[in-house]
């Protein structure tokens, strides 16, 4: 019978970030509703979900006494792992026995508590091991009582990253492009040569589980890869064989896909800016597809006659049986409860809304061995004739499958298939193999692997006493999962292919042959570089000669393999003196070390630009790793680049990467999102690369170039309107700034008042407002012209600018002049207000107009760098300029707002003076006819308004106080800058 995939969320407590940004709680729990409300509209009315679980964990529970302690529920509403797995694991437990296939998948955004509900933090165990702790018990159970049945359990574990499959169990098979993925007419898609363990117990299933986490970090680590990225299946497949009354073996067969699915938020990232090569970056090609293919099977339960596109991902592939057949399938979504992920934490929501009306039917997978062994006979069989008949018509896909498909997708379908059909003879011939093959035999591989049990326990023994260092990673479940022990000795570091065999091989990126030596002599660990090219930081400096390590010393080896090492002894002889190391603690000393200021105010903004250059730098040294590695010339650097230098009104400060071509000196500034997609390119070929195949890629798909005739900003140029709100004109020659704040020229801006058919006015038509306030309702006109850029470097052509205006949504653009020089653009635009708002006028008085100046770079030839490869040219930088990583970031700081010139505040002043002295001649010839002719009320209005005017005595003063550099003096001196608050008021209130 067709049932739904029962959908349960789950709401986390607040992390520390979080915390530290006084995150708000945005959702609700009460039964099986679950609301969310957003932020920005508090007054709204929350959105309601309603799920088969609401399960609330973020508050209401006894603190536990150590950090991995059990989270006790201290009211109700509070949901434990407990209860979690009664609800859920128990279900796929009795699944499993009855002979049911189920699939349990936790869903939502990196840090969102995925991991946590399927695997677990210490005393708080997830729904993955108390599984296999029960089932093992279940067995054990039957077994006391006497059961003639034998079971078999085993264990696979593989991980999807970048569309590859990995197997977990067994690294070694690391297959150019990984594992595939095959397809059985019965049994659906599959892995191949995935390894299988067998496991007899609790203890043993948990030491696979660990070898497969710990695989996964040293496969994380040598690639840089962030593993929330990645998807993990776990696989638990029990077998039941028994004799019936017949005297028939009989064989049930269940598997329970446990799969914890990569950070749902990169899924979205992917298709962010416009970049050329965002087709080709299959960021998570995965995750996407899964999407697609769940609105499809919700579409479909409705009723549609829709194609679910399986086919298009590996994870879908091997999530077809689980989402479109013969299983049970459940999905946890995590929750975070913060306003500030609101987005990512409502699309989580809807995800899982969508998924609860998809529905399965799965069935007892139940035959006896005999029928398996014989179907698979047959189908060799007609394999066998299909292919001496030439195997195509075997092979050909039905029309249903190839619907809405082009010719060449039909073609790489087949040829697929037929690809398929002849594994499959073999694959079978195998099974068969393997079903003949005796209890024994399993038993004694288990035996056999063991011994490797064994080994890990005294590695943990000898972590209590012994130094060693121990990994960290960005994912906290895979940080302390490598370990090297250091006894009494010498240990020497270096990748796998050093010609004497390194004590500890770290493999990947700058990671040399020989690279470090570590020794442990009398109770002191030293560390010491040894090819000169090494890259080796020890608590975020350098390492130039010997030194010892202390306890909790952050060592990074190459761009990417970071460690702490620890000195048991020196922690017990002074236990106060050290604390707790993180992954974030030792990047942000990396960053700091390279001249980020990671101290200042940890608010919101900084909170987030501090995460995100953590995320970054590492990124940013393996990017440069794979340039010096392929040689490509390139080397990337991160840019700290305010809204206003990116050429915005509004936004955030971020973090970007400046590419700089090392041949022709040629740069770009990309988006992160642009960087994070294109690293994930030159990932691939590096990993190509590395495999031996062919990694070189025709230009216009290489993530390293930019084409040659790409605009580039060069800088901005801001133009304050305030003198408009006066009615005054403005005509300035501005400075283009780049995203350093360096001046790259000048641009000559023109803003003057005109009439509304657009005739521009003169001083002598005194347009001049008093106070910008008159301007509310009154038809306010004037033109914008952009003349002459001059001073721009000569190494840029086509020259252009661009701009918007208040409220208009179309970008106006000048049009392109060869090179700089005393080009004139001639631009001009005309803007007609008819009824100024005060929102007009408010833009008038306190806004600003950016100017964008773009142009496309010419190459230059260094000769420098000429015979020199990107490692050689890298390193004579980094010598030249003294600093201490070879990705020196340099900390590029926003065009300051507060610099650009306010001397039209002074052009208003002297205008407002004018004005006084016209009005206090007047007065004058006034007073003079009215005591000529004694009239004395006259005389007395005269006097008064005298005295007010002779005030710009008073004014006299105040300019005569702005410090001269910034315009002040009583010289008709035009330019500098005047200090926003304090100087610009006190003119205002005097007036
Ligand atoms: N229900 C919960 N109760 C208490 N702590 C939780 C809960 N869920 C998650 N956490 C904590 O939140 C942090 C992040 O959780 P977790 O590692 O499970 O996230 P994730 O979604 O698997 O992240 P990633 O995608 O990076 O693997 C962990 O420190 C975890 O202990």
């Amino acid at each position: 019978m067709a049932e739904s995939v029962k959908v349960a969320v789950r709401c986390r407590p607040f992390n520390s970030r979080e915390k530290a940004r006084n995150a708000k709680l945005i959702i609700d729990m009460n039964g099986n509703t679950t609301t969310i409300s957003d932020p920005e509209a508090p007054n709204e009315e929350p959105r309601k979900f309603n799920f088969d679980y609401s399960y609330w964990s973020h508050d209401g529970y006894t603190v536990p006494a150590t950090d991995d302690g059990y989270l006790e529920a201290s009211n109700k509403k509070y949901c434990d792992q407990k209860r979690v797995f009664e609800d859920l694991g128990r279900g796929v437990l009795a699944n499993a026995w009855q002979g049911y296939n189920s699939c349990l998948f936790a869903y939502g955004q990196t840090g969102s508590g995925k991991s946590y509900s399927m695997v677990g933090y210490g005393e708080n165990k997830g729904i993955v091991p108390i599984f296999c702790d029960k089932i093992f018990q279940e067995i054990d159970q039957k077994k006391s009582e006497g059961t003639k049945a034998e079971y078999e359990v085993s264990y696979s574990m593989l991980e999807i990253y970048n569309e590859q499959v990995r197997d977990l169990l067994n690294p070694a098979s690391k297959k150019k492009g990984g594992l595939k993925i095959r397809e059985h007419p019965k049994k659906g898609f599959y892995v191949e040569s995935l390894r299988q363990t067998p496991v007899q117990s609790y203890v043993e299933i948990q030491a696979r589980m660990d070898e497969g986490v710990r695989n996964r970090t040293v496969a994380a680590t040598q690639m840089n890869a962030t593993s929330s990225r990645a998807h993990t299946i776990m696989s638990i497949i029990f077998t039941q064989k028994s004799v019936n009354d017949a005297g028939q073996e009989m064989a049930k067969t269940s598997v329970a896909n446990l799969v914890d699915l990569a950070g749902s938020e990169r899924a979205e990232s992917t298709g962010a800016t416009g970049d050329r090569l965002k087709e080709g970056a299959a960021i998570n090609q995965s995750l996407s597809s899964l999407g697609n293919v769940i609105s499809a099977l919700a579409d479909k339960s409705k009723g549609k006659n829709v194609k679910v596109p399986f086919r298009d991902s590996a994870l879908t592939k091997l999530l077809k049986n689980a989402l479109g057949g013969n299983s049970k399938t459940i999905m946890v979504a995590a929750l975070s409860p913060a306003d500030i992920n609101y987005d990512e934490t409502l699309s989580t929501l809807r995800y899982a809304d969508r998924a609860k009306q998809i529905k399965t039917i799965a069935v007892v997978n139940e035959d006896p061995t005999e029928k398996l062994i014989r179907e698979l006979k047959e189908e060799n069989a007609r394999l066998m004739d299909a292919i001496k008949a030439g195997g195509i018509v075997a092979a050909a896909p039905s029309d249903q499958e190839t619907a809405g498909m082009t010719e060449e997708e039909k073609d790489r379908l087949k040829q697929e298939m037929e690809e398929e059909m002849a594994a499959r003879l073999s694959d079978n011939e195998k099974e068969m193999e393997e079903m003949k093959k005796t209890w024994e035999d399993k038993l004694r591989q288990a035996q056999a692997s063991n011994v490797g049990d064994d080994s890990e326990r005294a590695k943990k023994e000898a972590r209590k006493n012994t130094p060693h260092l121990f990994n960290l990673n960005i994912d906290p479940a895979l940080s302390g999962m490598i370990v090297h022990i250091l006894a009494p000795g010498t240990y020497n570091v270096g990748s796998d292919k050093a010609e004497n065999k390194p004590q500890i091989v770290l493999n990947g990126l700058s990671i040399q042959k020989e690279h470090a030596v570590i020794t442990n002599e009398g109770g002191k660990a030293f560390i010491e570089k040894v090819s000169p090219m090494a890259k080796l930081l020890v608590n975020g400096d350098p390492i130039t000669s010997k030194m010892e390590l202390d306890h909790n010393d952050r060592v990074m080896f190459g761009s990417n393999h970071l460690y702490v090492f620890k000195h048991p002894a020196l922690k017990k002889a002074d236990p106060k003196k050290y604390g707790v190391v993180t992954y974030e603690m030792a990047q942000q000393e990396i960053a700091e070390k390279n001249g980020f200021d990671m101290s200042s105010k940890k608010t919101g903004e900084d909170l987030l630009l501090q995460e995100e250059l953590v995320e970054m730098i590492p990124m940013v040294e393996e990017a440069n790793a794979i340039s010096e590695e392929l040689d490509r010339k390139v080397k990337f650097e991160i840019v700290v680049m305010s809204p206003k230098a990116r050429g915005l009104a509004h936004g955030r400060t971020e973090v970007c990467v400046k590419l700089r071509n090392l041949q022709n000196e040629l740069e770009y500034i990309w988006s992160r999102d642009k960087f994070v997609r294109r690293k994930y390119l030159m990932q691939e070929m590096y990993e190509n690369f590395a495999d031996g195949s062919d990694w070189q890629l025709p230009e216009e798909k290489d993530p390293f170039t930019e084409p040659l005739n790409t605009n580039i900003q060069i800088g901005v140029v801001n133009v304050y309107l305030q003198s408009m709100a006066y009615m005054i004109e403005t005509r300035e020659s501005l400075e283009i700034s780049d995203y350093r704040g360096k001046q790259q020229g000048l641009l000559d801006v023109e803003i003057i008042p005109c009439d509304d058919k657009g005739k521009e006015l003169t001083e002598a038509d005194d347009v001049f407002v008093d106070d910008p306030k008159d301007l509310i309702s009154r038809c306010v006109n004037f033109v914008i012209k952009i003349k002459t850029v001059t001073g721009v470097p000569n190494r840029f052509k086509d020259i252009y600018c661009n701009y918007k205006m208040y409220l208009e949504s179309e970008e106006n653009k000048t049009d392109c002049k060869d090179s700089a020089g005393m080009s004139d653009f001639a631009f001009r635009k005309f803007y007609n207000f008819q009824v100024a708002t005060s929102q007009l006028v408010d833009y008038l008085q306190n806004g600003m107009l950016t100017i964008s100046v773009w142009g496309r770079q010419e190459p230059k030839t260094s000769s420098r760098t000429k015979n020199l490869n990107t490692a050689q040219i890298m390193m004579s930088e980094t010598l030249a300029k003294g600093s201490s990583s070879a990705s020196v970031a340099t900390m590029e700081t926003a065009v300051d707002s507060n610099k650009v010139a306010h001397h039209f505040q002074l052009a208003i002043f002297k205008k407002k003076q004018e004005r006084m002295e016209m009005k206090m001649n007047q007065m004058k010839k006034m007073l003079e006819v009215a005591e000529r002719n004694g009239k004395e009320r006259i005389q007395t209005e005269v006097i008064k308004q005298l005295l007010i005017a002779s005030n710009n005595q008073i004014a006299d003063k105040i300019i005569a106080r702005i410090p001269k550099d910034q315009g002040g003096g009583t010289s008709s001196n035009g330019g500098g800058h005047a200090p926003k608050g304090e100087t610009s008021s006190s003119v205002c209130t005097i007036m």
